[in-house]
């Protein structure tokens, strides 16, 4: 584990620049700071879903292919499990939605990784048998199974009170710096209306949802200019948002490994992740799937967008109905495999 990078790796930002937006009718640049860049031409979303096929479409062969392999679940929560607010502490996701990850998590081991602290995003989902990874995987509350460490440098592995969960904390030693940094943004940008800072644990995340146009540029030039007294930390664009975290080799793509390892499954061939997500931080979970080559990787979104994802989904109510479809496929199949046996026949 080591220094990352140390400054900003995203271009300036720029109106109009929700993923939402269709890409016929926007310019590049906006889907440069939200989605990731994908070619110019009118790349219409029924060209692209060839290419990363509806997971709800696929599903029946999707299942098929994953008969007899151990699935673990991976979802994001922002734009995944919750629609995209313009308030972020009002980002509730619903009862339909609670219900349908607590049905999957019966079934799979499930695990919320999200770029919120891990309490916030705890606070909204309300479940308690699912794990939860919040500061984008670094802040991680998992059950206490062998843990591989990275390098043992920066990770602090402790038990809970009840020590019967391991909590993973690979920034820790950034949390001083991290509170200094966020009484400094606070005041930097408190006179530009609309903008506000999210206290994320081991990040920071500082929006501009509610700002006016007139005032991203002078909101980003502030927000740089705290950064630079701190060159451990480095700056990313997420859904009109930008994100200020310490610069360590550790995103979701790390996470999700290191859910698998404390889960018993990270050597296992026959496990078969399913990660959910919709932002430019699930990339990082994606291209280490797409690395061990297990697992499906789902996209999230509305509009064409360049993604290492190979399946897709249009929204939150698609995420619904794919986890309520997931859930009843395994519950049908235990129950044919249970009847198979009591008849004595294999399914
Ligand atoms: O990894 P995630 O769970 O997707 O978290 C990423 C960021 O999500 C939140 O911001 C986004 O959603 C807000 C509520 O819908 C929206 O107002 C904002 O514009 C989006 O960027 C969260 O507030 C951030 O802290 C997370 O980093």
């Amino acid at each position: 584990m080591g220094i990352q990078r140390s400054s900003t790796n995203k271009p300036k930002m720029q109106p109009g620049n929700d993923r939402s937006t269709s890409i016929r009718a926007s310019n590049v640049i906006s889907h440069l700071i939200e989605g990731g860049p994908i070619s110019i031409d009118d790349a219409s979303y029924d060209t692209w879903v060839v290419e990363h096929p509806s997971a709800l479409g696929s599903f029946d062969q999707m299942m098929r292919a994953a008969k007899g392999k151990k699935i673990a679940v991976f979802l994001d929560y922002d734009g995944t499990l919750a629609p995209i607010v313009d308030n972020p502490d009002l980002a509730f996701m619903s009862d339909e939605m609670r219900a349908a990850v607590r049905e999957v998590a019966k079934y799979f081991p499930t695990a919320i990784i999200s770029g919120r602290s891990r309490d916030k995003v705890k606070e909204f989902v309300q479940l308690s048998n699912v794990f939860y990874a919040g500061s984008h995987g670094m802040d991680i509350l998992a059950p206490p199974r062998p843990v591989k460490s990275c390098d043992g440098k920066h990770h602090t592995v402790a038990l809970d009170k009840k020590g019967n969960e391991v909590l993973f904390q690979p920034a820790k030693k950034f949390l001083p710096a991290i509170q200094k940094m966020r009484t400094a943004l606070k005041e930097k940008v408190m006179k530009i209306q609309g903008a506000r800072v999210e206290d994320n644990r081991f990040c920071i995340s500082v929006h501009f949802r509610q700002v006016r146009e007139e005032d991203y540029e002078i909101l980003e030039k502030k927000v740089k200019s705290v950064l630079e007294h701190y060159p451990e930390f480095h700056l990313s664009w997420g859904k009109k948002v930008m994100e200020i975290r310490p610069s360590i080799e550790w995103d979701k793509g790390n996470a999700l490994e290191y859910l698998l390892d404390t889960l018993g499954l990270g050597n296992s061939n026959d496990v078969l992740p399913v990660y959910i997500g919709d932002d430019r931080t699930d990339e990082d979970a994606f291209k280490v799937m797409l690395r061990r080559g297990q697992g499906y990787p789902i996209i999230v979104t509305s509009s064409p967008k360049d993604t290492k994802a190979s399946f897709s989904l249009r929204d939150p109510s698609e995420v619904l109905t794919f986890l309520l479809r997931l859930a009843r496929w395994r519950k049908s199949s235990s129950s044919s495999r249970l009847l198979a046996q009591i008849w004595g026949v294999s399914d």
